[in-house]
């Protein structure tokens, strides 16, 4: 459980449908989801049970048919779009399986625009982005674009692009799915190091089980009905 053990991240009691012919598909089914700042939290679940579903709602991309989204304190449901967008840009850092880099910037310059297109003073969001790609590990990697980059060093451009804004709540989709058993442990680690260090809620969608250790809760999903979190002791002993 997290030092800090502030509410982050709060899903209550989100139910989702979409429309399927003549009814609906219900992907969440009354999903509960409380995360702390500095709590990291895995999802899992089968294919099809509501995980990226939950994560699109917790990053107020999609709004739930009923239920409340609090981030960082400010209920998201009543929002209008442009204060959601506010809201998500200010708060919510999203890291998604493909690292979708701009293959012309490199790596220094792909946290920058962010920072920049946030209105942040150039020379701030340079400074930010050497200190982010250090955090990361990517230091000597500033100048290089994406072609230059590994899979896992372009995987770290995406979470260092993520933080940038110094988000309050993390949202992570599968992003181990395509790197070896090497690589994709050193993510997850950097992003157990980032959740502490930072202090933000991160949930994870995973399907590699193995990883959940290194994390302090599991939350398992099936047919979009959220089982209670359970503590991973051993996440804390691995730390
Ligand atoms: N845009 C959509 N329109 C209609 N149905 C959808 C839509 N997105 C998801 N669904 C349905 O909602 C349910 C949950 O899907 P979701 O993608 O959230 O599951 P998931 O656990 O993330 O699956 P996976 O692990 O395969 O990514 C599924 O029945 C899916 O078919």
């Amino acid at each position: 459980m997290s030092a800090l053990n502030s509410p982050a991240l709060f899903l209550t009691n989100i139910t989702l449908e979409y429309p399927d012919g003549d009814g609906t598909v219900t992907a969440l089914d009354r999903a509960t989801l409380n995360v702390d700042a500095g709590e990291f939290v895995s999802l899992v679940g089968p294919s099809g049970s509501g995980k990226s579903s939950l994560l699109a709602v917790a990053a107020t991309l999609v709004k739930p048919t009923s239920g409340i989204v609090t981030i960082d304190g400010e209920d998201a449901t009543g929002l209008a779009d442009k204060a959601l967008t506010t809201l998500r840009r200010d708060k919510v850092g999203i890291i998604f399986q493909q690292p979708n880099l701009l293959a012309s910037l490199t790596a220094a310059e792909q946290l920058i625009i962010g920072d920049h297109l946030r209105g942040k003073p150039l020379r701030a969001a340079a400074v930010r982005a050497g200190e982010l790609l250090e955090v990361v590990g990517l230091a000597d990697s500033a100048r290089k674009r994406p072609h230059q980059l590994s899979g896992g060093q372009r995987q770290r451009v995406n979470i260092a692009r993520a933080l940038m804004g110094s988000p309050s709540v993390l949202l992570v989709d599968e992003p181990t799915a395509a790197l070896d058993h090497e690589r994709s442990e050193s993510i997850v680690r950097l992003l157990r190091r980032v959740t502490d260090e930072f202090g933000v809620a991160t949930v994870m969608v995973t399907h590699d089980t193995e990883f959940v250790p290194l994390t302090d809760a599991v939350a398992t999903m099936r047919d979009g009905v959220l089982a209670a979190a359970v503590p991973t002791v051993a996440g804390v002993g691995a730390r």
